[in-house]
């Protein structure tokens, strides 16, 4: 047995992509987000304090309407968004009912960040919900946020939403489940003979060559967005975790300090 992980978790952030929460087919992994709801509600039991940061909008908006595609316009990306969001939101809370744990749902975009009045607003909002042990779920409103010429309102990925999120809000860790099993030496995909990387102590720019685009059809980060999130919290002298979301229950064995996925920081 190896040596354990020594983690500060007391408060986590934790970051699903899509590709966690609709299968490739389209369909949606209502396994993944029930055992999600579990282990976020026994995390909370615990006396952890957790916030969700969930992708899946479109994906579910367009399982929702019966489409495969994702369509190009930016209008119809956003019209879908906000169907698969409202649907998501209420699958996460007959979820989470189960477990009797309360959610509530925040749609932030990144100039709420620059702006210091809607900044201290949104953080009052985080600590009030985690005060009332309630789990803030997060997402990027998707709806309001295309870049304009002047005003840029976009991530354009959650994988740094959920690392501004956690550093913003002062969290230990940040777990961040994707449909890998952690950071490769090269992409898996395209290289078989890649070696999971087990700690990856700083991001460097040798790091980042080592890292390729998305492997999902309906996932926008690709590796690159997770190492500036990894780099964000490092800044911040904060950790993540890159694992594998397929099953979510591997959140207990990396707070047990389990050897599983890639630790960064
Ligand atoms: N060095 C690497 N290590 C691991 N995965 C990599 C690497 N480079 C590229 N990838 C790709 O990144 C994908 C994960 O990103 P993405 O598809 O955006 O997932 P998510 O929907 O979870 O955000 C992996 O499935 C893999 O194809
Ligand atoms: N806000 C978008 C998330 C886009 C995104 O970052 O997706 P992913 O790469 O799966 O985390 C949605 O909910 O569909």
């Amino acid at each position: 047995m190896g040596v354990k992980r020594q983690l500060s978790a007391k408060r986590v952030v934790i970051k699903v992509g899509t590709s966690t929460l609709v299968y490739p087919d389209g369909s949606i992994n209502l396994r993944a987000i029930d055992q999600l709801a579990f282990v976020i509600s026994a995390m909370r039991h615990r006396g952890r304090e957790v916030v969700l940061v969930s992708s899946g909008a479109i994906g579910v908006g367009l399982n929702y309407i019966g489409l495969t595609q994702r369509p190009k316009a930016i209008p119809e990306q956003q019209a879908i968004a906000a169907i698969g969001q409202s649907e998501l939101i209420s699958i996460y809370k007959e979820r989470f009912a189960v477990y009797e744990q309360k959610i509530g749902q925040l749609l932030l975009t990144r100039d709420i960040f620059i702006y210091p009045k809607s900044h201290q607003n949104v953080l009052n909002t985080f600590e009030a919900l985690l005060a009332q042990k309630i789990v803030p779920i997060v997402n990027e409103n998707d709806t309001v946020a295309v870049d304009e010429l002047d005003h840029e309102t976009k991530f354009g990925d959650n994988d740094q939403l959920s690392a501004v999120v956690a550093t913003n809000i002062g969290a230990d860790l940040l777990i961040m489940l994707s449909d890998i099993d952690g950071f490769y030496d090269g992409n898996p995909h395209a290289d078989t003979a890649a070696n999971l990387l087990a700690h990856v102590p700083a991001v460097t720019d040798d790091t980042y060559a080592l890292a390729g685009g998305s492997g999902s059809r309906f996932g926008t980060g690709g590796m690159v967005t997770k190492l500036k999130a990894a780099e964000r919290m490092i800044q911040a002298d904060g950790q993540m975790i890159l694992a594998n979301g397929a099953d979510p229950t591997i959140i207990f064995d990396i707070l047990a300090g389990e050897s599983v996925g890639t630790l960064f920081g």
